[in-house]
């Protein structure tokens, strides 16, 4: 297993925004995170990430306590991941931002960038190269010289790819990838999101969108109010009483308007 999640739990105040919930993400999968507004989902992805500290449970990745690790220790580790809204350097240019992500492998240091020594010299093509190769990956090499801020939403959202792609992770976060993009646009976030497999990068998103979800995932594990109620498969999932429910008891219109 790759990742192994045991009794995670964060509370906010009084709130359990996530509760004694287990998961478990097998490598070279699609695991697929879903569930009602506010059932905990972001906060998951945070404390899988770093950005929150658990109050309790525990995390494992590639068999290593990663519990509590701050984000730029378990990007290091490989886990990247991105955001709901993009989180770009704005007024950077989406080479540079991708640049960012190249960092975390990056060999060099401070001392090297002062005094141009031929290792950071060596260190800047090898990053350069890498990030123009993520970029034409994503399909948005055209794009390296624009400035983010300036692009529409959706070519930001395949920058924040190329970026979290350029850190060489293992486990790969996405964190509504298809959210505020068009049909045929979400298909080819679908692609995308299975070449990233197929170059052996494992998945784990976060997605309102079924007919995504039910398409791309190997198997889907759904919050409610913090706690995990349900994991299979999308067959299992689509027929599970708890979480027709969930969906139903939340008068929302995602699971009858996008299943
Ligand atoms: N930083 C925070 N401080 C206080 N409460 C928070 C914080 N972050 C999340 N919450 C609360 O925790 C609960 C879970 O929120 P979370 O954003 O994780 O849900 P979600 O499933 O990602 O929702 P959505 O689908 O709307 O993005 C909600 O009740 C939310 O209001």
């Amino acid at each position: 297993m790759l990742l192994q999640v045991r009794g995670l739990g964060k509370t906010f105040g009084g709130l359990d925004a996530v509760k004694d919930v287990d998961v478990d993400v097998p490598e070279g999968q699609i695991t697929a995170i879903i569930g009602p507004n506010g059932a905990g989902k972001s906060t998951l992805f945070n404390l899988l990430a770093g950005f929150y500290a658990p109050t309790s449970g525990t995390v494992t990745f590639e068999g290593k306590d990663i519990t509590g690790m701050k984000p730029h220790r378990t990007v290091r580790e490989g886990i990247a991941r991105t955001f709901q809204t993009t989180q770009l350097f704005e007024n950077s240019t989406v080479l540079d931002n991708v640049l960012a992500g190249c960092v975390v492998r990056s060999t060099s240091n401070a001392l090297d960038a002062v005094f141009h020594t031929p290792r950071h010299r060596r260190d800047e093509r090898a990053s350069r190269a890498k990030a123009m190769e993520e970029l034409e990956f994503v399909g948005a090499a055209h794009l390296a010289d624009q400035v983010a801020s300036n692009l529409p939403q959706e070519a930001q959202k395949r920058v924040s790819m190329a970026l979290a792609l350029a850190t060489e992770p293992r486990l790969l976060l996405l964190d509504e990838p298809a959210a505020g993009t068009n049909d045929e646009e979400t298909a080819a976030f679908g692609d995308l999101i299975r070449q990233m497999v197929a170059r052996g990068i494992t998945v784990c998103l976060v997605e309102h969108k079924m007919s995504m979800v039910m398409n791309l995932a190997d198997q889907i594990v759904v919050l409610d109010h913090g706690q995990r109620i349900a994991a299979g498969t999308p067959e299992q999932i689509k027929s599970d009483p708890l979480v027709i429910e969930a969906y139903l008891g939340a008068n929302n219109d995602q699971a009858g308007a996008q299943s």
